[in-house]
């Protein structure tokens, strides 16, 4: 009988190429997603070596981080131009290198244009058991679907690009099983908060997480997106999560997803890949679901999660004594006092979207709690982004949009927007920010900008009352 293996090393055992005497292996890779940012050099490399993409077929280009969110053509229907002269270099090289290398490229204005991380499973080109890389470290976001997907530098894009391969050195496994039933205003966000404040930032380095259990079984497709996608913020080489019925009935008639026989293969070999019974983990950590509440961070990193009823803790009160000097200098930058209730922090700036919280149903979920009320005065700016040019379209024929617009809030293009400050949506210095985005680091919204991470409804409750908030209260 065959040793009972994890969903993890059945990915890596098909993808295999050559394994080397020092345990390296050349692995496969099925599918290569590329954005603007880490593609100029890796373009330039290849063209200088005179180098082909050993497999355009398997790889897609859309540009998402310096877009801007704004309108993207005039009146007329003209394209708009892009201020920012590195932005602009950046995209527009991307506009040349994916025709000119024969890559299947999604332009900035057509309809499915998204964050590639939302683009991937939304077109059915990510899909469960593949290899899937991308110069960004979010791409474990589409282990959501079950994909083995990682984020890489620049030269191994390159090296991707020219030969359809990667060394690399096998990880170890780690489960997170999370059982149990989340109560209400507990949203997969929040179960991955949690996860991270329990497990820390660097807890699951070395390791690919697969995330198990019934509170994850439970969730949509979407919901396991956004575990995935911060797999990487608890230091893990990347998130899985097994493929099912759930998966299944997301994918089918997908654009890039198989059809006919070639469906009914993929899903009886995609059903052969849940971790066996009896197959070991290196490394087990159980969460019981009805520990989590809706859950906010508090410090510069996303291990700093607190429950939206707790306080901003004493940096006295870690154990660790690096601990106690990065809280300290965190709670400096945020502006925080210890013992301060979460729930009394005002807020001036929310950012609904980014990868993690884009999709239709973060959509869905903000829109809910914002129905019927307005953004509180004290909130100067709140965005709302959708994830790609099909959730914009979707949440619109839902009439989403209306509901933001009417209380007052912004209904953006798709693209990385506030996320991160590499396109114009910023948050000011020394302003804070309910973000439903995955990183919290200093500068990373805007120099001096404070982000506190939250679920999609928790940003939408901040912005109705101006200052965190527990959902919950406004769910009675
Ligand atoms: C710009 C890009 C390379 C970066 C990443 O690698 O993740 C960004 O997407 C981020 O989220 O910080
Ligand atoms: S939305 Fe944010 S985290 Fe995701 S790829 Fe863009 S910048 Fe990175």
């Amino acid at each position: 009988m065959t040793r009972p293996r994890t969903l993890y090393e059945k990915i890596w055992d098909a993808h295999v190429v050559e394994r080397r005497p020092d345990g390296t292996c050349l692995i496969f890779i099925d599918r290569h997603l590329v954005h603007e940012v880490t593609s100029p050099q890796a373009f330039a490399g290849l063209r200088a070596a005179g180098r082909k993409v050993r497999r355009p077929d398997l790889t897609l280009a859309v540009p998402d981080h310096n877009l801007p969110t704004t309108a993207r053509r005039d009146a007329a229907g003209h394209r708009l131009p892009i201020a920012d002269p590195e932005s602009a270099a950046q995209l527009a090289a991307l506009e040349k290198n994916a025709p000119e290398f024969g890559i299947r490229y999604i332009d900035a204005v057509a309809p499915e244009q998204g964050i590639v991380h939302v683009v991937g499973p939304e077109q059915g080109f990510s899909l469960p058991g593949t290899t899937i890389v991308c110069g960004d470290s979010h791409t474990a976001c589409h282990g959501g679907i079950g994909a083995l997907a990682f984020g890489i530098g620049t030269s191994e894009v390159e090296h991707v690009l020219a030969t359809q391969t990667l060394l690399l050195q096998p990880s170890k496994t780690m489960e997170v099983r999370v059982e149990g039933k989340v109560g209400p205003g507990v949203s997969a966000k929040d179960i991955i908060l949690h996860i991270t404040g329990t497990i820390g930032a660097a807890g699951g380095t070395g390791h690919v997480i697969e995330y198990t259990g019934s509170a994850i079984r439970a969730l949509s497709i979407e919901g396991r997106l956004t575990i995935s996608n911060m797999a990487i913020e608890g230091g893990a080489r990347a998130g899985l999560i097994a493929p099912d019925e759930t998966t299944f009935a997301y994918l089918k008639g997908r654009p890039y997803a198989p059809k006919g026989a070639g469906w009914d293969a993929a899903i009886e070999y995609w059903k052969s890949l849940a971790t066996d019974p009896g197959a070991a983990y290196d490394k087990v950590v159980v969460i019981d679901a009805a520990d989590i509440a809706p859950s906010v961070t508090w410090g510069t990193s996303p291990e700093d999660v607190v429950p939206i009823t707790g306080i901003v803790p004493d940096p006295a009160s870690f154990a660790d004594p690096s601990k106690q000097a990065a809280a300290a200098k965190s709670l400096a930058y945020m502006g925080l006092e210890p013992g301060t209730r979460m729930q009394d922090v005002p807020i001036e700036n929310i950012f609904i979207g980014s990868c993690t919280n884009s999709r239709i149903e973060d959509m869905r979920a903000a829109a809910a709690v914002i129905k019927g009320r307005t953004k509180a005065d004290n909130v100067k700016w709140a965005i709302v982004v959708p994830g790609s040019g099909l959730v914009k379209a979707q949440a619109e024929a839902e009439g989403l949009d209306r509901i933001f617009l009417d209380a007052g809030l912004e209904w953006r293009e798709p693209g990385c927007s506030a996320c991160l400050a590499m396109n114009p949506d910023k948050v000011p210095a020394g302003e804070r920010c309910a973000s439903t985005s995955n990183r919290n680091f200093v500068g990373r919204q805007g120099p001096g900008a404070r982000t506190h991470l939250v679920s999609p409804a928790m940003a939408a409750a901040a912005a109705v009352t101006g200052k965190l908030t527990d959902v919950r209260e406004l769910m009675r």
